[in-house]
């Protein structure tokens, strides 16, 4: 991948870390060369992110061994390299220490934690995990965080932020070395609470080792990432350590989707449940109100009676539901209910970017700008969109390349079912072919059993934003969905800069739309 490389976050003033010491207070490291003297600053995965100082971690990747790049390390400042045998012997005679460990990935945690001294750590974390709403709720939690009176910081698939200061993710959830080096961050700029969006690759790629939140969250499961996990029992078992003693001591868990009982099922922790959904019993419950194209106003209901009523600034019930689940953790994160129910009367003030975020104005078709790229997104978001639509709900989305293929056809199939007319497009190709994907699309829409009445194929999505626009009339909505906050598209490998947001914008000024 080429392009633009959002910049690390890292402590300004680390306290230098003696190496001698790493091989005492961390087990069975062998150590080749003479680490006394040497003082570590920081550690990081990757030469594009090293700092002098840093101890250079060589693992095995997909694509390379990373301690081939062990010499650009040393000449570009790390003080140390640590690897496996097989790294070590790549590395060979090197002019800094080299320490030999096996499975350097499932150590970073550990280390990074040593380096950064984030073992003690003053903040309260909630880590939020789940198939769909994971960002929507950490940004919806710092929101609230910031209505309490806190010092927040969230990370999640768009962006790091610090309070006021914000950098764009690579990860959705960053490598154990980034992680722990954002929480250092963090603990210098007095940051007292902070939400952790934890994807599954994260829990099975070590990346939030050495982390134990406060409160867990988990809001759903549905059919993604199956070019990464077997099958839906191996996806749902990669979520399933975030609810265990070494990673979280409490957790709440959305009951919305069947596998949230399994989940309760095997948790190792205490946990606390919510739905929205009238079908299912839980401990709290999210009953929506109002919804508007402004507001979606909901109460929440313990089973002892305690009620708050609140309001979020995005459309849909299951936003409602993720703003649901994100009080329940803050409650059992140590805050008190009628201080929250005071806070919230007023609705929770939170920036969600890309997430069914309109980007019209008064006049015209209303666009939303949306991240869902699975069906259950869609179905969620195409029922929101409708009900605050009088007019026509089109849809326009691509499928990524080099992504999941398998759940192509069933978004496909839902896209269409959910709307009045389908324009399918390109999104991320990554090295597959566009035309291919949007062929499956096609095939996955034609299974509808309710055919949309129009079905335009156009490439590429600009092009296809501007279809949708004049095929649309006021009272209309048009729902993009897939690239959401993303300021760039894939394609063959470089990150060509993109936003939705501005060729939206364009398309309905060029319309005459203003
Ligand atoms: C499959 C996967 O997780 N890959 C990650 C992995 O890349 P890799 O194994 O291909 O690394 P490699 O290219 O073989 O290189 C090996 C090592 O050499 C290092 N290196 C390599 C070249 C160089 O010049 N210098 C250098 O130091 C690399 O940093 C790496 O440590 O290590 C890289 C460095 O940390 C990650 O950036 C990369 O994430 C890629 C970009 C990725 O897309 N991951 C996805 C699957 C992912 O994790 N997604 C989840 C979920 C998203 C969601 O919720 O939808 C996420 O949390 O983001
Ligand atoms: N609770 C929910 N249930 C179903 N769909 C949801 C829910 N919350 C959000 N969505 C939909 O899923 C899309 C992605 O939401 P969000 O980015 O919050 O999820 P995520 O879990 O962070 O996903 P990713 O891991 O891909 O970043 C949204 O744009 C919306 O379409």
């Amino acid at each position: 991948m080429s392009g633009r490389i959002p910049p690390v976050l890292r402590p300004e003033h680390p306290r230098p870390r003696p190496l001698d010491a790493l091989a005492r207070d961390v087990s069975s490291i062998e150590v080749r060369g003479e680490p006394a003297g040497v003082s570590v600053t920081g550690i990081t995965l990757s030469t594009s992110d090293l700092h002098a100082g840093d101890l250079y971690v060589g693992v095995r990747g997909q694509h390379r061994h990373g301690a081939e790049f062990a010499a650009d390390a040393i000449a570009q400042g790390a003080v140390a390299v640590l690897t496996d045998e097989e790294g070590a012997a790549l590395v060979g005679a090197a002019s800094v220490p080299v320490l030999v460990v096996e499975h350097p990935r499932s150590r970073l945690g550990e280390l990074s934690a040593w380096v950064y001294e984030t073992a003690e750590n003053p903040a309260v974390l909630y880590g939020i995990t789940g198939t769909n709403g994971k960002t929507s709720s950490v940004y919806l939690m710092k929101g609230m965080l910031t209505q309490l009176g806190e010092t927040a910081g969230l990370t999640s698939t768009a962006e790091r932020q610090i309070g006021e200061l914000t950098v764009v993710s690579r990860l959705t959830t960053p490598e154990a070395t980034e992680m722990h080096a954002l929480l250092a961050r963090m603990r210098e700029a007095g940051v007292t609470s902070v939400a952790v969006e934890v994807s599954a690759q994260a829990l099975s790629r070590h990346r939030v080792d050495g982390i134990v939140h406060d409160v867990a969250g988990f809001t759903n499961l549905s059919h993604d990432h199956l070019d990464d996990y077997a099958d839906m029992e191996e996806y749902f078992a990669a979520k399933l350590p975030l609810f265990q003693p070494d990673r979280a001591k409490r957790a709440v868990i959305c009951l919305d989707s069947p596998w949230g009982e399994r989940v309760v099922a095997s948790a190792g922790i205490p946990t606390v449940t919510i739905t929205s959904r009238d079908d299912v019993e839980a401990d709290w419950r999210v009953v929506v109100t109002e919804e508007t194209p402004q507001y979606t106003a909901f109460t929440l209901t313990a089973t002892d009676g305690r009620m708050l009523a609140t309001s979020i600034p995005i459309i849909g019930r299951h936003m409602a539901a993720n703003a649901g689940l994100v009080i329940v953790m803050l409650l059992e994160g140590g805050h008190d209910f009628a201080r929250l129910s005071e806070v919230l009367a007023t609705g929770v003030e939170a920036y969600l970017p890309g997430r069914t975020e309109r980007v019209s104005g008064d006049r015209g078709p209303t666009i939303y700008v949306d991240f869902g790229h699975s069906a259950d997104a869609f179905e969620n978001t195409l029922a929101a969109v409708r009900r605050l639509t009088t007019g026509r709900t089109i849809m326009v989305f691509g499928a990524d390349g080099d992504r999941d293929a398998t759940k192509r056809h069933e978004m496909a199939r839902v896209a269409a079912e959910g709307c009045d007319v389908l324009v399918i497009t390109d999104h991320h190709p990554r090295f597959e072919d566009p035309a291919s994907i949007r062929a499956t699309l096609l095939e996955g829409a034609a299974l509808a059993e309710n055919q949309p009445d129009e079905i335009h194929e156009v490439s590429p999505p600009e092009e296809a934003i501007r279809v949708a626009v004049n095929l649309a009339r006021e009272g209309d909505s048009i729902l993009w969905a897939g690239p959401g906050h993303q300021d760039y598209r894939d394609i063959e490998g470089v990150r060509t800069p993109y936003s939705a947001r501005d060729e939206a914008r364009a398309a309905l000024r060029e319309a005459g739309w203003a």
